[in-house]
């Protein structure tokens, strides 16, 4: 079973994002998921909004987090990583420069939310001369349309656990063993699924049709735990400085153990 972490880009500061795709490669992760911060994201429930807000303050947009990602593959990280983005900001970025830069920056993924099915034929043949997948998002709809959607699918399905926004929840949709059942009856490329998971165990069965699970906010709302406990006790220290880096990095590593188990 793949760990797929998504993280806001540049969220809390960027040099600890930049830290922390290294720790989660090294702590397993089969992919990750990078969001580039939106001001105006449907999709995203209230803990991926409010890192949204703090990465935009800091700068990041579609152009600094391909900066950002030509950085690490620079520093050497190898884990495959996914451009998570709203179909704005690549529509102003021209789709050709997108996908030149996509390839260029070293993602090996491209999945937009907002843009379904019917309407993404343009960005998927620009992808597709640079053989990055533009991956298909699942959601509970009629056996057609999921079997539609399996079947083109590219790189990897990813299943959202249910309607609604992003965020952690207490209980899957009881319908959710039988989507996934379907998809992979369907599907060609591996199944992961999202929306509402706090790690692993939360799975139960599902495991046995899943290839991977994402993990998004509960690992928001870990970050800020571990900032503001030590924003409490390291009180002379700033976020950017060493103690306080190395004393982030140590417990988030303890906290990516515990979210696989
Ligand atoms: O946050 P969660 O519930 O763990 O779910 C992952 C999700 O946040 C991430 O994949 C994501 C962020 N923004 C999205 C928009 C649509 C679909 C999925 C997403």
């Amino acid at each position: 079973m793949m760990f797929v972490p998504f993280l806001t880009a540049g969220f809390p500061t960027p040099s600890l994002f930049k830290k922390m795709l290294f720790i989660l490669e090294e702590e397993g992760a089969g992919m990750i998921e990078i969001g580039v911060p939106y001001s105006d994201p449907l999709a995203d429930g209230p803990t991926i909004q409010r890192s949204s807000i703090r990465a935009i303050d800091q700068g990041m947009n579609i152009r600094t987090v391909l900066d950002l990602i030509k950085e690490v593959r620079k520093e050497g990280l190898k884990v495959p990583l996914v451009l998570f983005t709203y179909y704005n900001p690549l529509l102003q970025m021209g789709l050709e420069q997108v996908a030149k830069e996509v390839v260029q920056s070293g993602f090996n993924g491209v999945l937009v939310p907002d843009l379904p099915i019917e309407e993404s034929q343009p960005l998927k043949e620009a992808l597709k001369q640079y053989h990055i997948p533009l991956i298909s998002l699942i959601a509970p709809t009629s056996f057609e349309r999921i079997e539609a959607i399996a079947k083109q699918a590219e790189g990897f399905i990813y299943i959202v656990s249910s309607l609604g926004v992003t965020g952690e929840r207490s209980q899957f949709h009881t319908k959710v063993k039988q989507l996934v059942q379907t998809v992979k009856q369907f599907a060609q490329v591996p199944v992961v699924l999202g929306f509402g998971i706090k790690q692993k165990s939360q799975l139960g069965s599902l495991t046995e049709d899943l290839d991977g699970y994402v993990i998004g906010s509960a690992l928001i709302r870990i970050i800020e735990e571990i900032e503001q406990e030590l924003r409490e006790s390291l009180v002379p220290e700033s976020i950017e400085s060493e103690e306080f880096q190395f004393q982030f990095l140590e417990r988030f590593r303890q906290r990516i153990r515990e979210v696989q188990q």
